[in-house]
């Protein structure tokens, strides 16, 4: 599955700048590369304009997700198209859209916790809808934004599903960079999937962000990671069977005691 991560500087407050954006980005891929997946950072049409989002979130979901609908069906691509802000019944939510190639809604997710370092509670509303894995190409999936990768119960859950790939979507700043990199091998590793993070870079009220958006195999090697400071596109294919073969090697879901825990 090959799969090209978009590693991108977000217009801060500039929803229709941000698609244009991206719509040229996967254009261009889509037409060079021929990928199976293509992933997006968090908060991508907005950045984090928290005082402002009542003006620039999508309200239910569009624009945006018509948008990558029309990418994906055009293009033949699958899309994980990180998350938008998103007006739900006078309440704004993080919501990632999952696409399909034949432009299908596949999945929405609301980001479950939200950060207290980024004032995020102040503005946006926790998701009320439990975490549920979603296939592309038959293959089964999850996909967790940013903050949620502190919680490794919530990555378990997705694994026990039965996903081989879990997607994080991000704007993870560059003050916290070592546990961005640490938890995305970790949560790898223990749950035996790829790992697949797309994280911006650049700057937005006084905070870097970490790009380092990395692909890890389910062993926690590190297959492709980007720059931090540097807007790229990273360009990997994973091979699924290795999720079989390292849950062969070291069996840990035979070898899980949970009624002792
Ligand atoms: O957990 C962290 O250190 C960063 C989380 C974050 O920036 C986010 O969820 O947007």
């Amino acid at each position: 599955m090959k799969h090209v991560i978009y590693q991108m500087d977000i217009i801060p407050g500039d929803p229709e700048a941000n698609r244009l954006k991206v719509g040229k980005w996967v254009k261009e891929i889509a037409q060079k590369e021929q990928p199976d997946i293509v992933v997006l950072p968090e908060m991508w049409t907005t950045a984090y304009t928290l005082e402002d989002l009542e003006n620039y979130a999508d309200t239910d979901g569009e624009p945006t997700t018509s948008f990558l609908q029309h990418l994906a069906k055009m293009y033949h691509i699958n899309i994980i198209g990180g998350s938008i802000a998103n007006m739900k019944n006078g309440k704004i939510y993080n919501t990632s859209i999952v696409v399909n190639r034949e432009g299908e809604l596949v999945y929405t997710y609301d980001k479950i916790h939200l950060v207290p370092m980024l004032d995020e509670p102040v503005y946006l509303t926790g998701g009320a809808e439990k975490v549920q894995v979603f296939e592309l190409d038959g293959v089964k999936m999850g996909i967790i934004i940013c903050y949620d990768l502190r919680f490794p119960e919530l990555a378990r859950k997705l694994a026990l599903e039965g996903a081989e790939v879990m997607y994080v979507v991000a704007e993870w700043p560059t003050v916290r960079k070592d546990h961005w990199k640490a938890l995305q091998i970790a949560r790898a590793i223990e749950n035996q999937f790829f790992v697949v993070s797309c994280n911006r870079i650049g700057e937005y009220n006084n905070e870097d962000f970490a790009g380092t958006s990395m692909m890890i195999d389910p062993r926690g090697k590190i297959l492709k990671v980007g720059s931090e400071t540097e807007e790229e596109t990273l360009i990997e294919s994973i091979t699924l069977d290795l999720v079989k073969e390292i849950r062969k090697d070291v069996p840990i879901f035979k070898s899980r005691v949970p009624h002792m825990y």
